[in-house]
This record gives C-alpha cells, sequence and structure tokens, in this order.
C-alpha cells in the first residue's frame, strides 16, 4: 500500500475531505501517515485503523519518506514546504487544494468528470503536481460540462453569488454573528406586531453602518448586504477572483492557445457553504433546448437538470437544497432574447465538496489506479 502523507486535514477543507475519505473508505486503500503545523506528537485522528502519531509537517525528511502528499494546510504552507521537498529530491505526487502551483507549467488542475483525459495525459509523461481548481471554476465546469465537451460554447459570462466558506472558517462565524446582531438590533420593534416596517428597516441600516455590526472578518457588512469584490484586485480592473475564471478554465479543458473566453463579476452573498452562478452562454450554433438539456445531463454522474418550473427551481435550485451534498444542479435554461444562440443557466454547488474537497480524493484514487 502506498504511503500517503495528509496535511492539513483538521482544517475546513481537510475536515471535508476525511468524511469523503471516510465514506468511500480511501483509507482502506492507503498507508495513511498524518501531519501538523502544530501539535506534531499528538494522537492522529480516529479512521478505523491505527495511525502513527502527528508528525511534524514542516520535517521534510519526514515528508520525503510519502510517496503521495495531500494537502488542504494553504498557499503559505505550500510556497514554505514543497520548494524545499523538490530540492531534497522527493520525487512523490503532490495533491494540493491551493491555488499556489495551480498555474504552472508542471501541474495539472484536477476535475476528473471533466479532465480525466488531462489527467491521465499528465500522469503518463511523469507529472508530479495534481493541483484543485478554483471552487467557482469546479462547479461551473461540473454543470456545464456538457456544452464544453461538444464544442458548443463561444463563450460564457458568469455572475456568481459565492459563499461565505470560500472565505474561510473565521468569515462564516462572522456571518452568523452579523445575522445575529441584525436580529437583536431589531427585535423589540420585530416583535412587536404593530410596529412600522418602515421603523424596522431604518433600525436596520443603522445597525449594519454602526460600529457595533461585528466585521473584523469581512471588513464590511455581507449580511444584510453584499460585497461585489472577492480576492485581490488586479490592474486589468478583473477581481483575482473573476480572473482564475478563464485562466483556470481553459487550463482545465487543455484548451492551450485557443481559449474560450469567459468572465463576469464575482459576488459573495450570505450563504454558508455553496456557490451559485448565473451564466450567459453564447452558443457556437443554435442547438435545439431539449438538445442541450440532454447534453449537460449526460456529462457526469452528479450534474442535475432542473426543469424551467417556477416551483421546482424554488425547491432545488438553491443552496439550502444543495449544501453538504454532491448533486450539481443546473436550471433557468432557456434561450435568451438575446438571439438563438444566447442560453441562460443558473447553477449551484457546495464549494467544500466539488469545490474543494473531491476532486483530491478521487485524484488520489486515479493515481492507485494508474
Ligand atoms: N476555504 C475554501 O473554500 C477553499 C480553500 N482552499 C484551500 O485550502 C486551504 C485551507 O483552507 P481551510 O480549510 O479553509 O483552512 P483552515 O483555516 O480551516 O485550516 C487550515 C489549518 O489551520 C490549522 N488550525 C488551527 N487552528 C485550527 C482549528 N481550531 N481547527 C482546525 N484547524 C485549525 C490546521 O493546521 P494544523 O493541524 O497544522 O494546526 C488546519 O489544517 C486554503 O488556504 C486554500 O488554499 C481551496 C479551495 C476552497
Ligand atoms: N476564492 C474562493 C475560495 C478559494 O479558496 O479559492 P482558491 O482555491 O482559488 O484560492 C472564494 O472566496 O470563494
Amino acid at each position: 500500500m502506498k504511503r500517503v502523507g495528509l496535511v492539513g486535514w483538521r482544517g475546513m477543507v481537510g475536515s471535508v475531505l476525511m468524511q469523503r475519505m471516510l465514506a468511500e473508505k480511501d483509507f482502506d486503500l492507503i498507508d495513511p501517515v498524518f501531519f501538523t503545523t502544530s501539535q506534531a506528537g499528538a494522537a492522529g485522528p480516529d479512521i478505523g485503523k491505527e495511525v502513527p502519531p502527528l508528525k511534524d509537517a514542516r520535517n521534510v525528511d519526514e515528508l520525503k519518506a510519502m510517496e503521495v502528499i495531500i494537502s488542504c494546510q494553504g498557499g503559505d504552507f505550500t510556497s514554505e514546504v514543497y520548494p524545499k521537498l523538490r530540492a531534497a529530491g522527493w520525487d512523490g505526487h503532490w495533491i494540493d487544494a491551493a491555488s499556489t502551483l495551480r498555474m504552472a507549467d508542471s501541474s495539472v488542475i484536477v476535475l476528473d468528470p471533466v479532465n480525466l483525459d488531462v489527467i491521465r495525459d499528465a500522469i503518463g509523461r511523469g507529472v508530479k503536481e495534481f493541483i484543485g481548481g478554483n471552487c467557482t471554476v469546479s462547479l461551473m465546469l461540473m454543470a456545464m460540462g456538457g456544452l464544453f465537451q461538444n464544442g458548443l460554447v463561444e463563450w460564457v459570462s458568469a455572475m456568481t453569488y459565492q459563499a461565505a466558506s470560500g472565505a474561510g472558517a473565521q468569515n462564516m462565524r462572522e456571518l452568523l454573528r452579523q445575522m445575529g446582531s441584525i436580529r437583536d438590533a431589531a427585535r423589540p420593534l420585530l416583535d412587536d406586531p404593530a410596529s412600522a416596517i418602515l421603523d424596522i428597516d431604518r433600525v436596520v441600516a443603522e445597525h449594519i453602518r454602526s460600529a457595533d455590526y461585528p466585521v473584523d472578518q469581512w471588513g464590511v457588512p455581507l449580511a444584510g448586504s453584499l460585497i461585489p469584490y472577492i480576492d485581490k484586485q488586479l490592474d486589468s480592473g478583473q477581481s483575482r477572483e473573476e480572473w482564475k475564471g478563464f485562466a483556470e478554465t481553459n487550463k482545465i479543458l487543455g484548451r492551450g492557445g485557443n481559449p474560450i473566453p469567459i468572465d463576469g463579476i464575482c459576488v459573495r452573498v450570505g450563504a454558508m457553504r455553496c456557490h451559485s452562478q448565473a451564466l450567459t452562454v453564447k452558443l457556437t450554433r443554435d442547438v435545439p433546448l431539449d438538445e442541450v438539456q440532454a447534453m449537460l445531463a449526460a456529462a457526469n454522474d452528479w450534474v442535475k437538470v432542473v426543469p424551467n418550473d417556477r416551483e421546482v427551481t424554488m425547491r432545488e435550485l438553491t443552496p439550502a437544497a444543495v449544501t453538504g451534498t454532491l448533486t450539481v444542479p443546473v436550471g433557468r435554461l432557456r434561450k435568451m432574447n438575446l438571439g438563438p444562440q444566447y442560453l441562460s443557466a443558473f447553477t449551484v454547488g457546495d464549494q467544500l465538496l466539488w469545490g474543494a474537497a473531491e476532486p483530491l480524493r478521487r485524484t488520489l484514487r486515479i493515481l492507485l489506479e494508474a
């Protein structure tokens, strides 16, 4: 059995990875060794079989003993440790959730329901860096893979509604604190059935602009508002999250010198862990809607086409319905007034599952089978 090192397994992404690896019995197939940056020597997690005490994740000699390493520890850890590991002559496979190595020529971005051929080709060429994609990109491709596979996408505009989890555990907690503090501020008026709604609205607006509103993590209100900027500012006018849409999608698809234009605006909303996206797709030709639906549905085992019906859409095409599941629904499918080649779509996906953890464990399986 291959010795597989796991780093970052107790963080938010790592915990979801652990849940999925346990559910799929991945640990039966490997000899797992757990690493930590803070608790070396402590007992490892309960995975139903004996594991050695936690090893120091910065100890290159310990890491070198692994044939495969999966890291959910974050970009700073990858930047610090990965070059040292290679410099020390390590020749194993590195599977990583962080973005650090995603656009490196030496890596592939892994999303096997969409690019298994690219992954297999990379393994054959001796590539050793297998990096999970940006959550928004991976979820868009899980939903729309059928159109890309069939060469039907001329360009895509993606307008996103991204969950708090994408910014980390502390931000999720602060979103809930913000929600609670709004409730507390409005409570006397809310509890009085005779109060005027505009008085409630005024109290809420004053509260979310006040110094009492908790904004240590977000910097600005999210609950009761939204944030139309995610990640760093780039000279192009895009946010870095928006830049990833084009760069990573085309790398995942192996488009090389013939990229598909993709752009949009990425917005943070008060959902917990599901990213949603409103897509406008220009098709390369006028394809009937039933054919579009059939292609989308056939692309992988997790995409689910939701009929463009109000009641079904409100029930099934929401973060509340999708959270904690691997299903990636796509709906609101219709030809737009813009012309018969213009398709609208709306999709929702759990950004900790297909957006982060799931492609990593599936890549491990592919490497074990190679
Ligand atoms: N959040 C997301 O949506 C996505 C994140 N990623 C990538 O994954 C990386 C990790 O993200 P995320 O999981 O959110 O990071 P977390 O902050 O949840 O965890 C990172 C590390 O923090 C340490 N840690 C310290 N205190 C605690 C605690 N109380 N509970 C759990 N862990 C603790 C753990 O390391 P140790 O055990 O060594 O102390 C843990 O591995 C990101 O930096 C990013 O590169 C990728 C895609 C999506
Ligand atoms: N940037 C994403 C989360 C994330 O971690 O992305 P990346 O893996 O590309 O750094 C979000 O905020 O929703």
